[in-house]
């Protein structure tokens, strides 16, 4: 029986710990031999994510540094099993022993109950989002791999709430730059002062994350089932508070005609060029070669200090105020989990499309 904490089939990630258990970490297989790789690769990852770097996110502190206790040797990955620990250093599990006896809104505790009838408590447990951490160790590893081959994605909040980016404004420089990832300097103090609002009424909001893929080669992904589009969908909302992901056009395709949504195809030079790019650089489930767009709607922080009603174990309806220590807003944090996510994807694609041509094997084994 499978535990369903993995991911991937040629390259693959196991994630493993809780939120107020001693380490979180992940396992990933299917890594070649022969990629420089230290410490710091995965570092500078991970600190893209780390809780409590400003009022915007968790007050929880925690460095989450990442240790390789495997598959690594002088610098250089071996080809074996690589593990990463990252300890828990500031667990608080006292400040959650109310959820233990009631079930909060949005949350996963009623579930997790129904379904194993025993529940970790310390904060969200397995369910919480400092999972993720084994995610982006594993998506540090899947970047160097795509970098090596010139794939380049570029991530970061399109809206928080319901205040978007400016397009005309886009800055890359910019995603890492403010405590939000928005690559749009002018609407940080906008969405701060939101932000702020919603943190002093106990509140908390939405937003979307978009990613790009560059220089995606054509020809990933399968004609059915492992579709690209469906094995990107499937590994982007497997993040905890991913509501919905689309591609290119997506959920506007439903309203568009066929020829308002068709990208048309003319050659120049010799060079087959689409008109437009709303299938997002995907079509029949495989990567045509033209930039794949990618979105993701992130819900509301579901732990909120406003009062709330629901139900407590001895089947009592109850009014809440939820303590402990919650990000205000999800979207900035889980950016680079998404992007991760993404690039574990496409390397897991790019190793299983390595055997989809009698040519590519004669290469590999006669070359
Ligand atoms: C990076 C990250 C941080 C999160 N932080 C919080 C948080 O502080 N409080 C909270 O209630 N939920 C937080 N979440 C969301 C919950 O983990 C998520 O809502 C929960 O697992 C239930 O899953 P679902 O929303 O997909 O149904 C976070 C998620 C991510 C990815
Ligand atoms: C600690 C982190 O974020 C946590 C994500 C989270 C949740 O429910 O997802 C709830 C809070 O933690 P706890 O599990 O203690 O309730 C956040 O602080 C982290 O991401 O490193």
């Amino acid at each position: 029986m499978s535990t369903g904490s993995n991911y991937g089939k040629s390259f693959t990630i196991s994630t493993w710990g809780e939120s107020h258990g001693e380490a979180v970490g992940v396992v990933i297989d299917g890594c070649p031999a022969g990629l420089d790789l230290s410490s710091e690769d995965v570092q500078i990852e991970l600190n893209k994510r780390k809780p409590g770097k400003s009022i915007f996110s968790t007050p929880r502190k925690e460095d989450d540094k990442a240790h390789i206790i495997s598959g690594v040797f002088e610098g250089k990955t071996t080809g074996t099993p690589i593990s990463i620990i990252v300890y828990n250093n500031n667990q608080k599990s006292k400040d959650y022993s109310e959820i233990a006896t009631y079930y909060r809104p949005g949350h996963a505790d009623l579930t997790y109950d129904m379904k194993y009838g025993f529940r970790d408590y310390r904060g969200g447990g397995r369910s919480s989002g400092r999972e993720t951490i084994g995610r982006v160790a594993g998506g540090a590893i899947a970047k160097k791999i795509l970098s090596e081959i010139n794939i380049k994605l570029t991530t970061y909040a399109r809206t928080i709430g319901n205040i978007s980016i400016d397009d005309n404004n886009f800055n890359e420089n910019e995603i890492w730059n403010n405590d939000l990832c928005l690559p749009d300097k002018n609407r940080v103090e906008k969405v701060e002062k939101h932000l702020l609002d919603l943190i002093k009424n106990g509140n908390s909001c939405g937003g979307i994350i978009e990613c790009k893929i560059n220089n995606i080669p054509s020809g990933l992904g399968e004609p059915v089932f492992d579709r690209l589009d469906a094995e990107l969908a499937k590994s982007v909302m497997s993040i905890g508070s991913i509501k919905g992901v689309e591609i290119g056009n997506g959920f506007t395709a439903a309203s568009l005609t066929g020829l308002e949504n068709n990208d048309f195809y003319n050659y120049s030079d010799d060079r087959l060029i689409k008109e437009t790019n709303n299938a997002g650089g995907i079509l029949g489930g495989i990567s045509d070669g033209s930039q794949v767009i990618l979105r993701a709607a992130v819900k509301p922080t579901p732990s909120i200090k406003s009062t709330q009603r629901t139900v407590n174990k001895d089947k009592n309806n109850i009014d809440i105020n939820i303590k402990g220590r919650h990000d205000p807003i999800i979207v900035p944090r889980a950016v680079i989990v998404v992007e991760s996510m993404v690039a574990i994807t496409l390397v897991d694609m790019l190793f299983r499309n390595m055997n989809s041509k009698m040519d590519n094997i004669k290469k590999l084994y006669l070359d």
